[in-house]
């Protein structure tokens, strides 16, 4: 395996157009995957198992497979399964905790390996011999923990150049951050930022997990209000919003500032009228709201003054903010999964984050009650909780920020926007969920 990689994993071609487009990971959903193609493959690991990295190429985009190859194929890999090759099993090596234990080393030692650099960042001793721990979450990536002490996220589809969520990182480190957690090592190759070693924050509890546990005390309590009940999420919700401002301080400190003239703003009033044309394709369900959602768009064009802009997180939901014993921690900095790589790197309105947050909360509290049983009562309970928590979160980001809410033109339209893009990625992925961004749509339009 070790001496030809590249031809004994292009036999695996017919096999990855079947397994890619099974992966959550995958972006090329609602597209017929038609070319397939193995662009390098070199082996990390020989014997058995073996581990072979390889870049695969489908319908254009560029994605990163990691492949165990086993003569017997154990129980728990099963169902990472690829394919064969020749008598052996090709699967996914991202599952398989032998595999991957040795990638913090190669970090570790600096090691270049068939044009793999891993790298730890300046001043930064890794520790070795730890045990890696798939953490079995589908998401945009694939990571892996090793120990008490690191993650490493395999980036699915690298992006060629520079990677925004490492120079997010690297930048508010530098400026002394405690709302990220610190960067320790980056895998490179093929022009591409292809891993991302950061210290894992084992105390920490996601905020999705912590903020949706508060709506079911809440639901719960046949009749008591939110702030009520002990699980109330409000001082958190505060907490959270003092954070992503204090991030919003530190990378326009770091990286910079400046103000839209109306070019700017025509431009960027242009992407989102595009998008929504582009989602009205996919959803017809969404046409009964396009005028309103067009004029709350159009309305921006009132606001006086200019609209500040930064780099900005980009895609900050529940899901990308993990609450540790310190504070508050956001994670992910690469934008938009579905953004081409030029629009992610634009700087933004910082109100693009709270707007995303903003619609969190809508989710969390309404992803209980959809789906069953229509529940007035649960309904209006569970839009109480959103309010409040939606209302203290803009609270605490007033005490390090300006108030969002003196921004209510630009807030609707980006939440609008954000509601949008959230009605395609339901429809791909979730379809059961696509009613949640769907009536927010209804209620602000
Ligand atoms: N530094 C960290 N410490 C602890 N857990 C983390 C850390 N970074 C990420 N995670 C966990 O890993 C998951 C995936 O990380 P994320 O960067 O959001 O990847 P993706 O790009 O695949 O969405 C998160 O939802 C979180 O649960
Ligand atoms: O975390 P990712 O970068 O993969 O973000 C994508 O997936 C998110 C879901 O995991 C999706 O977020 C949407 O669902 C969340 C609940 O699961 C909710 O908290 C968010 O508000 C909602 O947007 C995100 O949009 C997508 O980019």
């Amino acid at each position: 395996m070790s001496t030809r990689p590249l031809h004994a994993v292009a036999s695996l071609t017919d096999d990855l157009r079947t397994w890619l487009p099974a992966q959550r990971w995958f972006a090329a959903k609602g597209r017929d995957l038609t070319d397939v193609r193995v662009e390098r493959a070199v082996g990390l690991a020989d014997g058995d198992p073996a581990l072979v990295h390889a870049l695969v190429e489908a319908n254009g985009e560029l994605y990163q497979v990691l492949i165990g190859v086993r003569a017997e194929l154990p129980d728990h890999l099963a169902p990472f399964a690829i394919g064969q090759l020749g008598e052996s099993h090709a699967y996914d090596a991202t599952h398989d905790p032998e595999l991957m234990s040795g990638l913090i080393d190669l970090m570790a030692k600096g090691a270049d390996l068939g044009g793999l650099s891993w790298r730890a960042e300046p001043g930064v001793e890794l520790l070795t011999g730890l045990r890696a721990r798939p953490i079995g979450v589908e998401q945009s990536n694939t990571s892996v923990v090793f120990g008490y002490h690191y993650i490493l996220k395999l980036f699915r589809r690298p992006v060629l150049g520079a990677n925004r969520d490492v120079d997010l990182h690297r930048a508010l480190w530098a400026a002394g951050s405690k709302q990220i957690a610190q960067p320790v090592g980056v895998v490179e190759g093929a022009g591409a930022v292809l891993g991302f070693a950061q210290r894992f924050l084992g105390d920490s509890a996601e905020g999705w997990a912590t903020a949706t546990a508060s709506v079911r005390d809440l639901l719960a309590e046949g009749d008591l209000h939110a702030r009520e009940v002990g699980g109330d999420f409000a001082g958190e919700a505060s907490r959270l919003g003092a954070a992503v401002a204090q991030v919003h301080a530190d990378l326009a400190t770091t990286l910079g500032s400046d103000v839209i003239d109306a070019a700017g703003m025509e431009s960027s009033l242009a992407q989102m009228h595009r998008r929504l044309d582009e989602v009205l394709l996919e959803v017809p369900a969404l046409a009964e709201h396009e005028a309103a959602v067009r004029a709350a768009f159009d309305a921006v064009r009132g606001v006086s003054g200019g609209i500040p802009v930064q780099h900005v997180h980009g895609d900050l939901h529940l899901g990308q903010v993990l609450r540790t014993t310190a504070g508050w921690v956001l994670i992910d900095f690469e934008g938009e999964p579905a953004a081409a790589p030029e629009e992610r790197v634009l700087t933004r309105s910082p109100l693009r984050d709270v707007a995303g947050m903003l619609r969190s909360f809508d989710y969390a509290a309404l992803h209980l009650v959809a789906g069953g049983e229509p529940d007035h009562q649960q309904e209006v309970r569970a839009a109480e909780w959103a309010d409040r928590n939606r209302a203290a979160f803009c609270e605490g980001y007033a005490t390090v920020g300006g108030d969002p809410r003196e921004h209510a033109a630009l807030l609707r339209a980006f939440e609008l926007d954000k509601a949008v893009y959230e009605v395609r990625y339901e429809h791909r992925n979730r379809p059961d969920w696509v009613a949640i961004p769907l009536a927010a749509i209804k209620r602000a339009a």
